[in-house]
């Protein structure tokens, strides 16, 4: 479904502020994959989904998604195959706009609530109670009203309605609670499941990285350093996760955020 071929990429070439975010990298992902991506401090992790995503184009390198050479397409163009969650969940909805008319939106109606019919209105009312979280009782508040929690879960789902063929999720949950967090975690994994979407997730917490998915990949300086495969990840635990990163990295994991969160 994904196929990236030695992709590079420089930041402010030839100036003091010259800095190779991603280097050579390559990544071939099936349909149905749901990999979690965990790395050090600036391995480039994010950089890997605003290049997928079209944010910039490389520098070098091929990016190929279901078949279709997408390297040099512009960003809206393939947002539309192509959803995207971010660690603030004050982005992906509307802030100012309804539960129902950002659901219009994500639905392709351009939020307008008088071009969505009756069926589609009792979807969203649908799809809104197996969120399991009371918003189908709350169709006509604006989104600014949502805890961030409650925010994320509707994000999901706007960015899901209409299954994108790559689900990006970029550490989605880490300014929720730890409770909430776990709560859209297994949203996640089920709507991953239902969907059968073909998924990256980044994410600083070791257990969410071996819990959720079928593959890790490991980052470092800009290349993927660890390919973690189903029957390998099955039984792994934070510990053997660690030592496979220093073997592969040549380099403990440092990341400040995986240190705070009392991990390692
Ligand atoms: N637009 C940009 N301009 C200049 N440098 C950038 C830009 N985007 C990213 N970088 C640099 O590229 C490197 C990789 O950044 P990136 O945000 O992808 O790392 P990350 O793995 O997501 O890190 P973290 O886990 O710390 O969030 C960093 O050194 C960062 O400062």
């Amino acid at each position: 479904m994904l196929k990236i071929e030695h992709i590079s990429k420089t930041f402010n070439p030839g100036t003091v502020n010259e800095k190779q975010a991603i280097r050579d990298l390559s990544l071939n992902l099936e349909k149905g994959d749901f990999a979690t991506i965990i790395g050090s401090n600036g391995a480039g992790k994010s950089t890997l989904f605003n290049a997928i995503c079209g944010d910039f184009f490389t520098d070098s390198g091929v990016i190929m998604l279901d078949g279709q050479d997408i390297t040099f397409m512009p960003q809206h163009v393939r947002a539309k195959t192509i959803g995207r969650l971010y660690q603030d969940p004050m982005r992906g909805t509307a802030p100012g706009m309804t539960i129902e008319e950002n659901l219009a939106l994500a639905a392709g109606k351009g939020g307008w609530l008088s071009h969505v019919s009756r069926q589609e209105k009792e979807r969203f009312h649908e799809e809104l109670k197996l969120l399991d979280i009371g918003l189908e009782k709350r169709m006509t508040q604006p989104v600014g009203l949502l805890s961030g929690g409650q925010r994320q879960a509707l994000t999901l789902l706007m960015a899901t309605m209409n299954p994108p063929k790559l689900l990006l999720l970029d550490e989605h949950t880490a300014a929720l609670d730890p409770g909430t967090a776990e709560k859209v975690l297994n949203l996640t994994k089920r709507i991953v499941e239902e969907h059968q979407l073909t998924c990256l997730m980044i994410t600083h917490n070791m257990q969410s990285a071996l819990d959720l998915g079928n593959r890790i990949l490991m980052m470092d300086s800009g290349d993927i350093v660890l390919d973690i495969h189903e029957e390998e990840k099955k039984g792994l635990t934070v510990e053997g996760l660690l030592e496979k990163f220093k073997t592969g990295a040549g380099k403990m994991l440092d990341n400040d955020r995986i240190l705070l969160s009392g991990e390692k």
